[in-house]
């Protein structure tokens, strides 16, 4: 039984009608992907701006609603209706660590409302749990009556990981957790969340730009493109020997550690739109490998090697 089990997960945002009040299909943010996610591993889930990840990641902690398919946590599916289920199997870590906390309540007030409305904890209760949540973060209990902008940005990220930590979930998804902290602290940040996720057994989804930081904490990596997955494998090869030109293309364009992904612009033509996409392969406009049958054809996301799957019609031999 894996810890998440997604399939043909889509979101498609409706628009409203079009020109003389036809209909019109709307933004297909996410189209129909499967995937699973085993217990205690990191996911590291990396594409250009744009690509879905956070769409994908707002479904699966219950803040939107897919268009099609279920999301299983431990063999058990989600009810898209009871947000305080989601929120006690899976919490979201944000990229802002100060701005996604609010600045008119305590770090007190701010760890204890999980605890409240997800558990209906009693005071005493509340006051052990603070206690053992601040100190695996690593925070004193000093700070339990300040407020967010009285700390450092990596503070202020220990706080939100604390935060989510206080519902006692079993999956975490790290939006950017460290791309908003200065490169000194970012590894003290990544060193609890691996610390973290042995000594409690949490399964994590990373999303990052940065490659070398996703590389480096995440067992296996799925690449997103235009709402799709296009290859999905072990850290240790999906960048070192990619199938799908697009996992190549970032690759190459991200040689330095620490560099961010490139714009669109910067790596050749721009995405395709999304309110007309094309109905083949989307990445074929940019692809150095694309043919007839790309361009008309969809291709499907297939086992392509040990743990690595990839939905191209020419994938790169090894
Ligand atoms: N509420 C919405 N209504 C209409 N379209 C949307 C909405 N939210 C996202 N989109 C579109 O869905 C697509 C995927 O967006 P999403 O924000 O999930 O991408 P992303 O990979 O998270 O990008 P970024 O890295 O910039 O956050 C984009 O084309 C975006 O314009």
């Amino acid at each position: 039984m894996h810890a998440l089990e997604v399939t043909d997960l889509s979101k498609t945002f409706a628009l409203r009608s079009g020109l003389f009040g036809g209909p019109r299909d709307g933004v297909r943010a996410v189209r129909p992907m499967s995937f699973s996610v085993s217990r205690g591993e990191t996911l590291g889930i990396v594409g250009e701006s744009g690509c879905g990840k956070s769409t994908l990641a707002r479904m699966l902690v219950g803040l939107l609603e897919p268009t099609t398919g279920s999301i299983e946590i431990d063999g058990s599916a989600l009810d898209t209706a009871d947000p305080a289920a989601f929120g006690r199997l899976i919490q979201y870590v944000f990229q802002d660590p100060i701005s996604s906390l609010n600045p008119r309540k305590s770090i007190r007030q701010i760890i204890e409302t999980p605890l409240k409305r997800l558990y209906g904890m009693g005071a005493a209760e509340r006051q052990a749990r603070i206690a053992e949540i601040l100190a695996s973060v690593n925070l004193r209990e000093a700070f339990l009556e300040r407020y967010p902008h009285e700390f450092s940005g990596g503070q202020a990220q220990r706080i939100g990981i604390a935060r989510a930590l206080a519902a006692a979930p079993k999956i975490m998804i790290l939006d950017e957790p460290v791309s908003a902290l200065d490169v000194s602290v970012q590894a003290q940040v990544l060193n609890l969340l691996a610390e973290l996720r042995a000594r409690l057994d949490l399964t994590y989804l990373f999303i990052s730009h940065d490659l070398a930081v996703v590389e480096a904490v995440s067992d296996r990596v799925m690449v997103l493109y235009f709402g799709s997955v296009v290859e999905i494998g072990r850290a240790e090869r999906i960048f070192a020997a990619p199938k799908h030109p697009y996992t190549r293309l970032l690759a190459e364009s991200a040689p330095v550690v620490g560099r961010p992904l490139r714009a669109p612009e910067q790596t050749g033509t721009e995405l395709p739109d999304p309110l007309n996409p094309p109905p083949g392969c989307a990445f074929a406009g940019r692809c150095p490998r694309a043919t007839a049958l790309c361009r008309e054809t969809e291709p499907p996301l297939e086992t392509m090697g040990e743990d690595q799957l990839a939905a191209c019609h020419h994938p790169i031999a090894d």
